[in-house]
């Protein structure tokens, strides 16, 4: 695990710095990376001594859903599940900055929502802005893993193309744990097109 703040040929991130900070969850160990590709500062959460076989949520950045308790999406349940349970049980929530709007940012995540409005869903939204339903990329979380020592994960998530990123970056996943929360009348639509048109796993089809 990098311990000082290092300039060494870049890798695709780059430590640099570990603070504790105590939250409604607990404490943590913040540990900041910068992603040295795309300049975006992302967080490892960590409770506990990293350990292959630790529990680890990647989250994507969502202002709207984890600041102002946005009900169409489940974002801020998640991340809250996710510090708990990681909290308890040691581990470490992966927060990925520039996956705003799973990778399209803010502002286009907002246009999306204006065009949702007129009855598109999450997916033709973001095609109809010309853009990819999902335009993230796994490589930093991986990469802040390596910086861990972590090669093995249990993986909270209800997408298995998460999963599958992670593996394809030189991660192994042995489990998908489901994190499923934050279910609510208004984004119940949403849920099941993730279901039905971006592979998400829910209730029934989990296991
Ligand atoms: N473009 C777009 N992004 C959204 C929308 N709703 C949520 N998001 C973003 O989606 C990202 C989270 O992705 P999700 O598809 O909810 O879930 P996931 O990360 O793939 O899977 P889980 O690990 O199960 O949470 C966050 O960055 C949100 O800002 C939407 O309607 N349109
Ligand atoms: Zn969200």
């Amino acid at each position: 695990m990098s311990e000082t703040a290092s300039s060494a040929a870049e890798p695709r991130i780059r430590f640099e710095v570990e603070t504790t900070i105590p939250t409604n969850h607990g404490d943590f160990r913040f540990r900041a990376y910068t992603d040295t590709v795309t300049g975006d500062v992302h967080l490892a959460i960590c409770s506990g001594v990293p350990r292959d076989g630790m529990l680890v949520r990647v989250h994507s950045e969502c202002l709207t859903g984890e600041a102002f308790g946005s009900m169409k999406c489940e974002c801020g349940p998640q991340l809250d599940a996710a510090l708990n349970i990681i909290q308890a049980e040691g581990g470490a929530v992966l927060y990925l900055r520039g996956h705003e709007g799973r990778g399209i940012g803010l502002l286009n995540k907002l246009r999306a929502y204006r065009l949702q409005e007129d009855g598109l869903d999450t997916v033709d939204a973001n095609l109809a802005l010309g853009l990819p339903a999902d335009a993230r990329d796994f490589i930093g979380a991986a990469k802040i893993l390596d910086d861990l020592g972590v090669a093995e994960v249990r993986l909270l998530t209800n997408n298995p193309l998460k999963s599958q990123s992670l593996e394809e970056h030189g991660i192994r996943v042995t489990a998908r744990v489901p994190l499923e929360v934050g279910r609510n009348v208004i984004n119940d639509d949403y849920l099941r097109v993730k279901a039905e048109r971006m592979g998400h796993l829910f209730g029934d089809q989990s296991s």
